[in-house]
């Protein structure tokens, strides 16, 4: 297990890290994520002892990473797939690793065969992929076979059987009862890789929970409802019957509306009334990358501007509802720019996550009767 209390990590005035206090508990692959700069790979640096905390502290099973005796058999880590002697061929490069920590030739050979590399254990590495070079990097995380891993962005370069390997590995890994710590930018994959995740923002832990868990509390369910694709006027007395009814409307490009605010029976309940005949009605969760956006936007440091060539274009003009163009009933909530993108905080359905001020008292989890699951 790895945990961190009070982590915090100053570079002259800029806080890289600041107060964090958290659990990566074995048996479980735990994703870190965060913002550009949000403190990641420093906090890393820190657990593996090559940053030292300005204050707190952070330890690996109940001692830090200095005190470890043969730390590389209890913690392997991939920081920086690049930190390899180019000149030095792959095996060469594993097997003065091996040595550096009495770990037995014949490893070396097992690890490579693990990534793959067997057939180029004899090139150089400076001639390898950006995709050879991680899987180089997770090689030399595997030589100790530790019961704790750190890998710091592992799937960056690799192709998607690449990818998909590494998810396999790391689910492996836990389900063998390794602490699995695992940074990624990559939120589809880390959807599908991740039990329990770490969110930092600016150096703050802004989320430590499972991985539903977090998309439910930081994203709005909504209802996706389609009408026959021929039924045009069923679609517009729809929209409107349901804008009336209170929900917040928004049309989708495939002719689907996406309703927060009233629950499916209820969306259904207006449609029977209206008497539309309906091709679909569904719940519709967000995507683990729709709640971290979600809960990121304001702890990102690094944000784009317009580009000011932009104005040479001719805007599209937008596709307004054809119930919003009569002024029937006025469509609340995100605009039509916004299709798909979760509603804003404070819309229906729409409760940001908070960490709690006082441990085991949740901000922001109260369940919503508008919710539409
Ligand atoms: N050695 C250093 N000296 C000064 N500032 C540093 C140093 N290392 C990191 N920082 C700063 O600390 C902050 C956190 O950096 P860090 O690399 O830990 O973020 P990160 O979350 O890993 O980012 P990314 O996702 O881009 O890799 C950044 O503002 C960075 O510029």
């Amino acid at each position: 297990m790895i945990e961190a209390v009070g982590l915090t990590k100053r570079f002259g005035a800029k806080t890289a890290v600041d107060q964090l206090s958290f659990q990566v508990r074995p048996g479980h692959v735990t994703g870190f994520l965060g913002p550009n700069g949000s403190g990641k790979s420093t906090t890393m640096r820190m657990i593996l002892g090559l940053d030292r905390p300005t204050s707190g502290h952070v330890t690996i099973n109940g001692r830090p990473f200095r005190e470890l005796p043969n730390a590389q058999r209890h913690v392997g880590a991939l920081l920086d797939a690049k930190a390899v002697h180019g000149g030095r061929r792959a095996r060469t490069h594993l097997l003065a690793l091996a040595q550096l920590s009495g770990i037995p030739e014949k490893r070396v050979d097992e690890v490579l065969g693990v990534v793959g590399l067997q057939d180029v254990a004899r090139q150089r590495t400076k001639a390898f992929s950006l995709g050879m070079g991680q899987r180089l990097g997770i090689a030399a995380a595997l030589l100790g076979d530790p019961q704790v891993l750190l890998f710091d962005e592992p799937v960056n370069g690799l192709d998607p059987e690449g990818i998909l390997w590494v998810r396999n590995l790391m689910r492996q890994l836990a389900a063998e009862g390794r602490t699995v710590f695992v940074s990624s930018h990559l939120m589809s994959e880390m959807a599908l890789t991740a039990d329990h995740l770490i969110v930092i923002g600016r150096g703050r832990l802004l989320a430590d929970m499972g991985v539903q868990e977090f998309i439910a509390h930081n994203s709005a369910g909504f209802a996706r409802v389609r009408v026959a694709d021929s039924d045009r006027l069923g679609a517009q007395a729809l929209g409107e019957a349901l804008v009336k009814a209170g929900g917040q409307v928004l049309k989708e490009p495939d002719g689907a509306l996406r309703v927060t605010g009233l629950t499916l029976p209820h969306v259904s309940d207006l449609a029977h009334e209206a008497g539309v005949r309906l091709w679909e009605l569904s719940p519709h969760r967000a995507s683990l990358e729709e709640a971290y956006m979600r809960l990121t936007q304001s702890a990102v440091e690094y944000t784009s501007t317009e580009d000011p060539r932009a104005e040479l274009f001719e805007p599209e003009p937008l596709t307004v509802p054809a119930w919003e163009d009569e002024g029937a009933h006025q469509v609340s909530g995100p605009t039509a720019a916004a299709f798909y993108a979760p509603p804003p905080p404070g819309a229906a359905g729409a409760q940001p996550f908070l960490m709690p001020s006082r441990p085991g008292d949740l901000a922001g989890t109260a369940t919503d009767p508008e919710d539409p699951r």
